[in-house]
């Protein structure tokens, strides 16, 4: 079984991106150091389970367009607790435009795994430094993403863009009960067990399930979520992704998010965010 890790310059056109890929078995993974951003992961050596923008930079401070960004200390627009008279706060957190530091590799019978870590200075307001790590495990179960970060004030998101064959018959499940709806800005409880894509969808859902299932259209995956506290489920549509210049017009027929976070900040315990995505194969 082979299970090796290489550090590779650049991946698909964003060219000089410093990356590490990891093969395990027939299995690979390609994660940048740039936002510990996983942008590929492809489980029998052939089909690819996650989305990259064909017009996706990393130059600038841009944060990458597709793949699993890593969303932290806060998500979306930075709640009233993270702001700062008089700075800009970026949405989703500080990390998804710095370089990480590979802290770990290990490979063996079982997997292939690869730790990078970040440390920042105290950001205005903040008690203190920020420190954060993210372990990703390439094995025959599937690919695990884990971010781990000290007790404090904080939110996360694992925010993967998962790729579809045919957006119209895509289905992620179960997912009733309550969410808050971004794009109404209001709160609404969802009656049946899967959500289909036929509009823009910006939703919280609080309810979430330890296991999610993803019809993409033609290959079926499961999610499987620890350490969260809602699934966010967003799809741009047209308009919106015609405004997203690092999105081709057409782009937002070829993804759908499903991201595992952590949003409650009455939580201030040791984050330990973990999504684990298994491919099932082709639907028949
Ligand atoms: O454009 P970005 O900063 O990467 O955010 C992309 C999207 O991320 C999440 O899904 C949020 O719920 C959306 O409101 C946001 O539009």
């Amino acid at each position: 079984m082979a299970a090796t890790i290489e550090a590779v310059s650049g991946f698909a056109h964003l060219t000089d991106l410093p990356c590490l890929r990891l093969v395990y078995g027939q299995a690979t993974a390609v994660i940048s150091l740039y936002g510990a951003h996983v942008l590929s992961y492809q489980p029998d050596g052939n089909t690819e389970v996650l989305y990259l923008s064909p017009q996706a930079r990393w130059k600038d401070n841009t944060p990458i367009r597709g793949g699993v960004p890593v969303c932290w200390p806060w998500f979306g627009p930075a709640a009233a607790e993270f702001q700062q008279p008089g700075i800009t706060r970026p949405s989703h957190g500080l990390v998804r435009n710095q370089l990480w530091q590979l802290k770990g590799q290990l490979t063996d019978h079982s997997n292939t795994q690869v730790r990078l870590g970040i440390d920042l200075p105290a950001p205005a307001g903040f008690p203190s430094p920020l420190n954060a790590e993210l372990e990703l495990t390439l094995s025959a179960d599937g690919l695990q993403i884990a971010l781990f970060a000290p007790a404090s004030l904080q939110q996360a998101a694992l925010h993967s863009y998962f790729c579809v064959q045919q957006l119209e018959q895509v289905e992620v499940s179960p997912l009733a009960g309550v969410y808050r709806d971004k794009v109404k800005n209001e709160n609404a409880r969802q009656q049946q067990s899967s959500l289909t894509f036929t509009e823009e969808i910006d939703r919280v859902y609080v309810e979430t399930a330890e296991q999610l299932s993803v019809s993409t259209g033609q290959h079926q995956l499961t999610i499987t979520q620890q350490g969260h506290d809602a699934s966010v489920l967003w799809n741009p549509w047209q308009d919106k992704a015609a405004k997203l210049t690092d999105l081709p017009d057409q782009g937002y027929l070829d993804f759908v998010c499903v991201e595992t976070a952590r949003l409650s900040l009455n939580n201030q315990n040791p984050l330990h965010l973990v999504q684990h995505i298994r491919y099932l194969g082709q639907l028949v």
